[in-house]
């Protein structure tokens, strides 16, 4: 695993071990958001005249440092929506990637749309913690978890009503997709040297069965990576920097979106 990885893996136990102390299973389970239905993320991406953009609300990298640190989720997430995304997707890691405590809470207080929580699961109570902050889909990363891990984790979200993508990037990764995940990522960039090949990607999806919804995240930078990957069987396209780093991101988002729906 790269050191990357795992100093995050570390600082998240650290995290939850924390919040445990604060909060049980239980102390979540009443909360408000815990007993709402999630809307569907696989509904979205695969309904006619769905845009299957996946936008990323991002305030940092642990690689590129600050990309908007100070932007307001509420003008950015509002503005995702008015353009026409599938999904929305907060990071609510603050050591990495520089969250606000509230981001996530704040974007699911202005969307009417399926909501990824996008943060390094590493353990079950944040399954449950993401339920209680108004998830809708979670993401489990298969370069920090095994394939069992992958299985229980993915059971105890579909138990509590979420959907779960699955990020991959290398082959050796395809043993942890289970019946249960409803949607794959491939991620793109390699950990590694922060490299990005979609060609790469493409060929890793061939290996993926088509009823899952395939993802291709990150690194993405306009129109015409879009469309190469659309013309070789991916639904839905994450895209953080791309929008995160022009002074109005919503705007960037319904241009972009513009330009695909006129190109097709
Ligand atoms: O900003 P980009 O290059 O468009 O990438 C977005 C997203 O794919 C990236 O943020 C990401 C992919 N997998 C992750 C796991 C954790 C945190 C972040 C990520």
């Amino acid at each position: 695993m790269h050191d990357i990885l795992r100093t995050i893996i570390e600082q998240k136990h650290k995290e939850v071990e924390l919040l445990q102390s604060q909060y049980s299973i239980n102390d979540l389970k009443q909360a408000q958001l815990f007993s709402r239905t999630c809307y569907s993320a696989k509904a979205a991406i695969t309904t006619d005249n769905s845009s299957g953009i996946i936008s990323e609300f991002k305030r940092r990298s642990p690689k590129k440092g600050p990309i908007n640190p100070d932007v307001d989720i509420k003008t950015v997430v509002q503005a995702y929506q008015k353009a026409n995304v599938s999904v929305v997707s907060v990071l609510s890691d603050t050591h990495f990637f520089g969250a606000h405590n509230d981001d996530f809470m704040k974007a699911r207080e202005y969307l009417n749309l399926p909501l990824l929580r996008k943060d390094f699961l590493v353990d079950p109570y944040q399954i449950y913690q993401s339920k209680a902050m108004g998830a809708d889909l979670i993401l489990l990363i298969a370069a920090i978890l095994t394939p069992k891990e992958v299985e229980k984790m993915s059971r105890i979200a579909k138990d509590l009503g979420l959907e779960i993508l699955l990020e991959i990037h290398d082959e050796s990764e395809l043993k942890h997709i289970n019946p249960l995940i409803d949607l794959v990522g491939i991620n793109n960039r390699n950990l590694k040297d922060f490299s990005v090949d979609l060609n790469h990607s493409i060929r890793l999806s061939k290996q993926i069965p088509d009823r899952f919804v395939k993802v291709a995240e990150s690194g993405i930078k306009g129109e015409d990576d879009i469309q190469f990957l659309k013309t070789n069987g991916f639904q839905a396209f994450l895209i953080g920097e791309y929008f995160m780093k022009q002074g109005d991101p919503g705007k960037a988002c319904s241009e972009l979106i513009q330009n695909i729906a006129f190109n097709n």
